[in-house]
């Protein structure tokens, strides 16, 4: 009939009651079957007594066997037993979507509630001949094998009140009070023809949660018949289960055991591939994984076509921790690799499978190793948003960074998920971590317009003026006018103005240190240490000389323009000369101006026709923009914007004593020249050390605002431009403005200085420095060369 019931054989034979003599009858029913081949007629064959042992034997011996027994045996062998075991193949074709549901039927408080889950295999089951065949999912074909489901109607009996039969001890047969067999007035398990004297009435509240468990399917080849010695065991785990979150159903384990012990049951021998290892873990075939296993199938097989998958990978990822169990039991390597360098931990967690994450981790799984994009569990727990994976993982590094540098904060902002990203930040995540785009988990919760993200970011402190590469804060990321906007527009003007308050802190230190040479007076002020404002040096308007160098000034020499229209046009073409304006109405650069090689500008000068006032004279009218000196953290003085100053705009020039090279050579501190390296004569150069203006406090930063320009205004001798810098992109009130100083000075630079610009794209810092065989020459040659080097090699006359 059944495998338990095979294996029940010795017990019942023991017992030597009614049903040792009905298993007898099934099973030879059993061997005549698959003996002849032919399913359709069946015959009984009669044991010899002496095959039954010795206690079956005296009490069937025994007199009377007439009287009560007799009467039983005719009555049992009357009754229609259950086909719980039974499988009919499906006849009707392909399954239509509906079918394609499990039609197991449970009645719950006296409804009737369809279990709906996708069904596997096609073959139909049936408690009794009496009810209809059914399609099912595996959980309920398992619950059918179990004798779970009632012979008399055909519903399951897992929830409410239903009778249970035990006759064999472990094993339960279930059916309605009202679905017991009935024969001559007696009443019998619709089962197994047990009298229901023995059975107890029984209610279940809650739906069974059972776990799928394999069905005894009587097709599988059996090559070896483990024991329970050969079985795995279950390791413990001090004070608590190996399957804390998800017990090993012991009933189901107890089954298989009865299934493989029963000799009977072994099908014919077939040789099934190592991959079926793997098809059978994905499947959640316990038994058949144990039979394949108990072969000699390797556990640790990759299988082919499917990223070279191990057996434990397909089990973790459909959630399958008893496989995942004997697996690992069976020599399975917790943490191999598939082709993505995915672990079968990370299948586990991709799917959401917690137990079966819980179990791994029990068991040894590492969680730290990395995938070939460089995530770890957590970073993929933090995708999806799975919070309880998180706290199980017990998080040792959470800063640990993918291939694009990004922390698991980053994963937690894309996916939205404010309750991940707050157990990330309560693990010490860091939420000011910048990847590779220079993104802050902020930038990334603004751009996909997580609202609870962005608001608990801000409310930890998040940096909402920190810049990405783009040159972007979270609020230029945001939807215009959305809620996440206006909380991070909120933020940015409590920020400002509790920055203007943190202000008052800073001493000023100069209201001006042009001495009103300047139209514009140009603080300074120190809120770092207690350096006093800069006196070593004379503030001057406008270069100067030392020393004769004969700059010719000849008015004649001037290129100039003869048109009198204040050369309002963009480009003035003035008679036989012509002097090209860049300048727009605004006074700007044009935003397609050439910052690469910018070319040498010539300003409107005395020499032309036009009024003072035109268009075509910018640097010449000084400095327009405020701007402030100040103490940075890391790089002595440096310069800041008072004001948002859009870009093309001329900021400040570089202004100090104009000197020959050979002057420079002889110089000292070489922390304030710029060359003046114009191909057209003796190289000379400005020295800003002793005589200079704001532009000698300008620091390099890597992710430069400003460029530097040649200009002329009033001479034209080419051996000596003005070096004008202009706005190279707009630049936000606060900001620091800084040039490139270029790769030259760095080169020579590095062996004393490393880059404290701070920027995410720095690229002389330390761990970005690259000294080469070339630079050490050019050490050697030179020291002085400074900010000027970057700056002539982009502006060659
Ligand atoms: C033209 S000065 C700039 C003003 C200077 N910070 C000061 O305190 O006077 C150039 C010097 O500033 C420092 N400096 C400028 N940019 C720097 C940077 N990105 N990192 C480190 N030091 C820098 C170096 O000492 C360099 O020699």
């Amino acid at each position: 009939m059944e495998p338990e019931a095979s294996v029940e054989k010795t017990q019942a034979a023991a017992s030597g009651t009614l049903k040792t003599g009905k298993e007898m009858a099934v099973r030879n029913e059993t061997l005549v079957q698959t003996a002849s081949g032919e399913g359709g007629h069946v015959e009984y064959t009669e044991l010899a007594l002496d095959c039954l042992d010795l206690k079956a034997q005296e009490e069937l011996l025994s007199p009377p066997v007439s009287g009560i027994y007799k009467m039983l045996f005719d009555l049992a062998e009357e009754l229609p037993l259950c086909c719980c075991r039974m499988e009919t193949p499906y006849s009707g074709g392909s399954l239509s979507t509906v079918d394609q549901t499990c039609m197991a039927m449970e009645s719950v408080d006296g409804m009737l509630i369809r279990c709906q889950k996708r069904v596997m295999k096609q073959e139909m089951m049936r408690p009794s001949n009496t009810v209809h065949l059914l399609v099912l999912c595996e959980d309920h074909r398992a619950g059918m094998v179990k004798h779970q489901c009632c012979p008399g109607c055909g519903l399951f009996c897992r929830v409410g009140t239903f009778m249970e039969c035990r006759p064999y001890g472990s094993i339960s047969h279930r059916f309605h009070r009202d679905c017991a067999s009935v024969l001559k007035d007696r009443r019998f398990c619709p089962h197994c023809g047990e009298n229901t004297s023995g059975a107890k009435e029984l209610t279940v509240l809650k739906a069974d949660p059972s776990p799928s468990v394999p069905r005894s399917n009587p097709g599988v080849s059996v090559l070896a018949v483990p024991t329970a010695a050969t079985l795995p065991s279950v390791p413990n785990v001090p004070g608590e289960s190996q399957y804390a979150a998800g017990k090993l159903p012991k009933e189901s384990l107890e089954s298989i055991l009865m299934a493989l012990d029963d000799e009977n049951l072994k099908p014919k021998k077939v040789k099934y591939p190592t991959r079926q290892l793997y098809i059978s873990a994905k499947q959640g075939d316990l038994q058949k994984v144990i039979h394949l296993l108990v072969d000699g199938k390797d556990p640790n097989f990759l299988m082919e076509g499917q990223n070279k998958r191990t057996p434990l990978h397909a089990a973790a990822a459909e959630g399958h921790q008893e496989i995942c169990h004997m697996l690992v039991q069976a020599g399975a390597n917790l943490d191999m690799f598939d082709e993505g360098q995915r672990t079968p931990l990370m299948a586990a967690c991709e799917n959401n499978h917690l137990d079966t994450v819980k179990y791994l981790l029990r068991a040894g799984a590492s969680v730290n190793h990395k995938d070939v994009m460089g995530f770890t569990c957590l970073h993929l727990a933090a995708k999806l948003g799975h919070l309880k994976h998180i706290d199980s993982f017990n998080i040792s590094d959470v800063n640990i960074r993918d291939k694009e540098e990004n922390v698991c904060l980053h994963w937690a902002a894309l996916s939205g998920c404010d309750d991940v990203a707050q157990a990330l930040l309560e693990a010490r995540c860091n939420l000011n971590a910048l990847n590779v785009h220079g993104d802050s988990p902020l930038h990334v919760a603004a751009r996909e317009n997580h609202l609870e993200c962005v608001m608990l970011f801000l409310s930890r402190g998040a940096d909402v003026t920190q810049r990405n590469r783009e040159g972007e804060t979270a609020l230029d990321c945001c939807i215009y006018g959305s809620k996440v906007w206006t909380a991070l527009n909120t933020n940015r003007k409590l920020t400002d103005a509790r920055r203007g308050r943190e202000c008052h802190g800073e001493k000023v230190l100069s209201r001006d240190i042009s001495r009103g040479y300047e139209a514009i007076p140009i603080t300074c002020v120190n809120g770092v240490d207690s350096e006093p404002c800069p006196e070593n040096f004379k503030y001057i308007p406008d270069n100067c000389v030392t020393s004769p160098l004969n700059i010719d000034k000849d008015i004649t020499h001037l290129q100039h323009c003869s048109c009198t229209d204040d050369c309002s046009s963009s480009t003035c073409m003035c008679g036989q000369l012509s002097l090209q304006c860049w300048y727009d109405s605004e006074g700007r650069l044009p935003l397609d101006f050439c910052q690469r090689e910018p070319p040498v500008l010539f300003e409107c000068n005395h020499a032309c026709s036009c009024w003072r006032t035109c268009r075509n004279r910018v640097v010449q009218n000084g400095l327009r923009v405020q701007l402030q000196l100040f103490r940075t953290q890391t790089m002595g003085w440096g310069v800041k914007a008072m004001q948002d100053i859009p870009q093309g705009t001329f900021v400040c020039e570089y202004v100090g004593e104009i000197i020959t090279d050979a002057e420079a050579d002889k110089r000292d501190n070489d922390s304030f020249l710029f060359t003046l390296d114009n191909k057209v004569g003796d190289i000379h150069c400005i020295d800003a050390r002793l005589f200079g203006n704001i532009g000698r406090f300008i620091n390099h930063l890597c992710e430069p605002n400003l460029l530097a320009v040649r200009v002329f205004t009033m001479h034209q001798d080419l051996r000596f431009p003005r070096i004008a810098l202009f706005s190279s992109r707009s630049i936000k009130a606060g900001d620091q403005i800084g040039f490139d100083y270029g790769d030259h000075y760095w080169r020579v630079k590095s062996k004393y200085l490393t880059c404290q610009c701070g920027s995410v794209k720095c690229h002389h810092s330390t761990a970005n420095i690259e000294v080469d065989d070339e630079s050490q020459d050019v050490k050697s040659q030179s020291l002085f060369l400074s900010p000027s080097e970057s700056i002539s090699s982009k502006t060659k006359l």
